[in-house]
């Protein structure tokens, strides 16, 4: 029998992935028409940003919800949220900020990034925009990140078929082609990642000086490579008229199925 000490075991654990939601709601809404800036439109009586803070909150995974809003709208925000309280057993959770937004989605989604706390390892981009996503679409992109994704986004196959076109005003657009449309998938958000890329990717795009339409097209940029999981229908986007019209049905399907 050896008389030497017994080392000491050593258990090597990875630090828990820190999830932060960053909400851009500054956009006015130009293609939903004239009114309030959209993310503070209502969807059954209540703001859809207020559905798209609930939405986010209610993934587990979400400990902080950081919410951009319009320029000069910080402060009516962050009274219409106290005023629509999270769930007791979302809320115990989760926290969340209000930051004023920017001129362009890009420069508002940045602006959130700023606002996070040196904490969080990991970050859910989403519309606010997108107020009816179901907390399993969200818990698939955070699941994927936590697996070691540094992009995710939630995506479906398209219904429709696509054509590229040379494009005219006024006059009839020539084709130039048809692509594969079983190639092709609609993005949606949250888009997940892993916050250090995320951060690069926006820091690298702004000194570009070059747009883009999602973040995690800034990320594909920096030769990084991004994955897609099943999105969800009801993650559509609320861009005009007719997609309020949705929406309310949706609610309306929500609370007649179980009493959403
Ligand atoms: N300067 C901007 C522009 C957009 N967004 C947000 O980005 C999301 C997706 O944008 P989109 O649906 O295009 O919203 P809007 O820009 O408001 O719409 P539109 O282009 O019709 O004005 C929305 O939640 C919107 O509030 C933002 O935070 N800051
Ligand atoms: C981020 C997005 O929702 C993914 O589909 C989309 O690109 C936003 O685009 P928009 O130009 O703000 O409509």
């Amino acid at each position: 029998m050896s008389d030497r000490a017994a080392a000491p075991a050593i258990s090597v654990t990875a630090a828990p992935v820190r999830f932060a939601a960053v909400i851009p709601a500054a956009g006015r809404g130009v293609r939903l028409g004239p009114g309030a800036p959209k993310a503070l439109r209502a969807l059954n009586g209540t703001p859809m940003l207020v559905h798209a803070v609930r939405a986010m909150a209610a993934s587990r995974a979400v400990c902080l919800v950081v919410v951009v809003a319009p320029p000069d709208g910080a402060a009516e925000v962050r009274t219409l949220l106290d005023a629509h309280p999270l769930a007791d057993r979302d809320s115990t959770r989760t926290d969340v900020l209000v930051v004023p937004g920017g001129a362009t989605r890009q420069e508002s989604v940045h602006l959130g990034l700023k606002a996070l706390p040196d904490d969080i390892t990991a970050v859910l981009v989403h519309d606010a925009a997108r107020p009816l996503v179901p907390v399993d679409t969200v818990d698939a992109v955070a699941a994927a990140v936590r697996a070691g994704a540094p992009a995710v986004v939630p995506a479906l196959p398209l219904t429709d078929t696509v054509k590229q076109v040379e494009p005219r005003t006024g006059e009839p657009e020539p084709v130039v082609a048809t692509p594969e449309r079983s190639l092709l998938r609609a993005v949606q958000t949250p888009q997940g990642f892993d916050r250090a890329t995320l951060v690069k990717a926006h820091e690298t795009v702004a000194l570009d000086g070059e747009g883009a339409t999602d973040d995690a097209g800034m990320v594909e940029r920096l030769g990084v490579p991004v994955v897609v999981v099943p999105g969800h229908e009801e993650a559509f986007k609320v861009t005009r008229p007719l997609d309020l019209v949705l929406a309310e049905a949706v609610l309306a399907r929500r609370r007649a199925n179980d009493g959403f």
